[in-house]
């Protein structure tokens, strides 16, 4: 598991965004081959949201072949309630992208029957190859997509109900009423998780940093999903300074050491896919030298994972 570290939350959004943009470039999709993508809700990744637009509004990164698999839908919430994560991702995303209405996949909360909804977005997500990246967040007790605390480490996608816990934190979407945040939802599993080819976590603010140190420091636990990513070989938290609250100095300095310590592109043995990265990309020195570190990571993690993406 990496953890990369930014000051501010802007910098996370900015550095994830980047960070998929480039990888759906390289992964070059088309309508045969299309680029598989999970994606979250919740207000950590709205600023992801807003800075794709913004880089397709630019003309960098089109969303024409991709396909996406949402991580988890309210059950009997109406799909055009303003707090559905129908609407959100339409209001937040897909509105103002080019992506083909019909690669877009959510869960249906309000299908007649909910287990076969499930099996059938299982069936959909291995028909189309699997997972390239999903992006998630993560709530405040740990749970990765609505995987609450005691979740099954081999969940695939069900029903679940809500943790107390997180139903008092969504209530801030439903005028602060406990009793209008729905009780039950589909969710993906975190077996459905960890089978994607690569996960990325965006955790900002203090509220989340219990959740970054029990997952990051802690052991792997049915307590806190997120800490299944320990077992991912691709898997990397984005974390802002906040979110960094609870954990060891030692932590902190172990992220920061990987970039200082690792080899430059000119003196790892597969240099020259990195440095024709490192010529075209838009890289600061400062950027640069923190790069280094993470190409040499992502070269050991996977050899599906193109080597100069971060
Ligand atoms: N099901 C969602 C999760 O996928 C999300 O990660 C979490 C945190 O949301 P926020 O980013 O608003 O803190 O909220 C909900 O529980």
């Amino acid at each position: 598991m990496r953890l990369i570290i930014r000051n501010r939350s802007e910098e996370v959004a900015k550095y994830i965004c980047e960070y998929i943009t480039k990888r759906i470039n390289i992964f070059a999709p088309t309508a045969e081959r299309p680029f598989v993508l999970g994606l979250p809700t919740g207000s950590s990744p709205l600023p992801i949201y807003h800075a794709l637009i913004t880089a397709y509004e630019q003309g960098r990164v089109s969303f024409r072949n991709v396909v996406t698999f949402n991580m988890d839908e309210y059950v009997g919430l109406e799909r055009n309630h303003a707090e559905s994560y129908h609407s959100f991702m339409y209001t937040n995303f897909f509105r103002h992208i080019d992506i083909n209405t019909k690669n877009i996949n959510i869960l249906d909360g309000n299908a007649a029957n909910l287990a076969e909804e499930c099996l059938a977005y299982e069936a959909k997500i291995k028909a189309l190859g699997g997972i390239e990246l999903f992006l998630g967040g993560v709530g405040s007790d740990g749970h990765i997509a609505f995987n609450e605390p005691g979740s099954s480490l081999a969940s695939r996608t069900r029903v679940k109900s809500l943790a107390y816990e997180t139903i008092v934190a969504n209530a801030r979407f439903f005028n602060g009423d406990l009793n209008l945040v729905p009780r039950m939802a589909l969710t993906v599993g975190v077996q459905t998780i960890m089978e994607a080819r690569e996960v990325i976590i965006i955790a900002t603010g203090t509220a989340k940093s219990l959740a970054i140190q029990q997952a990051v420091e802690s052991g792997v636990s049915h307590m806190c999903t997120l800490s299944c990513l320990q077992l991912h070989p691709c898997s990397t938290l984005v974390v802002d300074e906040d979110a960094t609250l609870e954990l060891r100095v030692k932590t902190v300095k172990v992220s920061f050491s990987i970039p200082k310590t690792a080899l430059t592109p000119d003196e790892t043995p597969n240099n020259a896919s990195i440095s024709k990265e490192f010529q075209t990309g838009d890289l600061t020195p400062d950027s640069m030298s923190s790069r280094i570190g993470e190409f040499k990571f992502l070269a050991a993690r996977s050899a599906t994972i193109p080597l100069a993406l971060t």
